[in-house]
């Protein structure tokens, strides 16, 4: 579960917001995807849900544990995909998974059985041994994926995923994300790919200049903005509508 209660973020130098008052709550056993166009806000949304970034105002719980009081144990629930994941390049694939192993004090029983069965739904057993410098941007989303799932999150969260997977990757990725919505762990996801968000998800969010302008089942944003309700009517066009873009 996460909650934000009034979350806000300024950059300095910024002449407005680039989160403004935004208050939203993902539940257990859901996939959430979360939209807007270049520069609504997703990101910097993400990095305070994760306590990369502290929020000017307002506060966020992960499993309802507050950032601000127990950052910790906040994050330890969290297994986070960043976008554009760049690991470490001197590390190889495997020494890398070892390492995010270490950080959330997986077992070794769950490294011996999860490790090779990530490896190889994600076709990276070949190139596990070799250094990540050499690896293509999707192999890097890859390791990245595999290193955040190790210590199975309750809370997943995941900035643009898709980007860089071949389409069998983004497949396995999609079955990992319902399978982990169906044992009732939180998937949250920002992506411009509006066709998975259509299919994947239980709930949608759309962020324009920072503020929720939708959120809520895909049929309940159809009825939501005045137009025709059809099924026909797809998630682009509402978000078209509803951004203005
Ligand atoms: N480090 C920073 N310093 C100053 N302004 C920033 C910084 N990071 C982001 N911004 C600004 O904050 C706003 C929101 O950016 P953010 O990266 O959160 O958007 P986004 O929705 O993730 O965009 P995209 O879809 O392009 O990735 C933008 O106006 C951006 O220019």
């Amino acid at each position: 579960m996460i909650w934000l209660g009034n979350v806000s973020k300024h950059y300095s130098g910024s002449d407005r917001p680039a989160v403004d008052q935004l208050q939203l709550t993902v539940e257990r056993g859901e996939i959430f995807g979360f939209l807007g166009p270049n520069g609504a806000g997703k990101t910097t949304t993400i990095k305070m849900i994760t306590g990369i970034l502290e929020p000017d105002a307002g506060d966020i719980e992960v499993e309802g544990i507050s950032l601000r009081k127990d950052p910790l144990s906040a994050k330890k629930k969290i297994g986070y995909v960043p976008d554009g994941a760049e690991p470490f390049p001197r590390l190889t694939g495997m020494e890398y998974i070892g390492f995010m192993a270490d950080i959330y004090e997986v077992d070794p029983e769950t490294r011996r059985r999860r490790i090779p069965e990530l490896l190889e739904k994600f076709g990276m057993e070949h190139a596990v041994g070799d250094l990540i410098d050499g690896y293509s941007r999707g192999m890097k989303q890859k390791i990245t994926l595999i290193a955040a799932l190790l210590h199975r999150p309750s809370v997943w969260i995941l900035d643009e995923p898709m980007v860089g997977l071949d389409p069998k990757s983004a497949s396995v990725l999609k079955e990992e994300m319902k399978t982990y919505s169906r044992e009732g762990r939180t998937v949250f996801f920002s992506t411009h790919v509006l066709e998975v968000a259509e299919r994947l998800c239980d709930r949608l969010a759309i962020l324009k200049d920072g503020r929720l302008v939708a959120k809520g089942k895909l049929e309940e944003l159809r009825r939501g903005t005045g137009g025709e309700v059809t099924d026909e009517r797809s998630l682009e066009n509402l978000f078209l509508e509803l951004t203005g873009t």
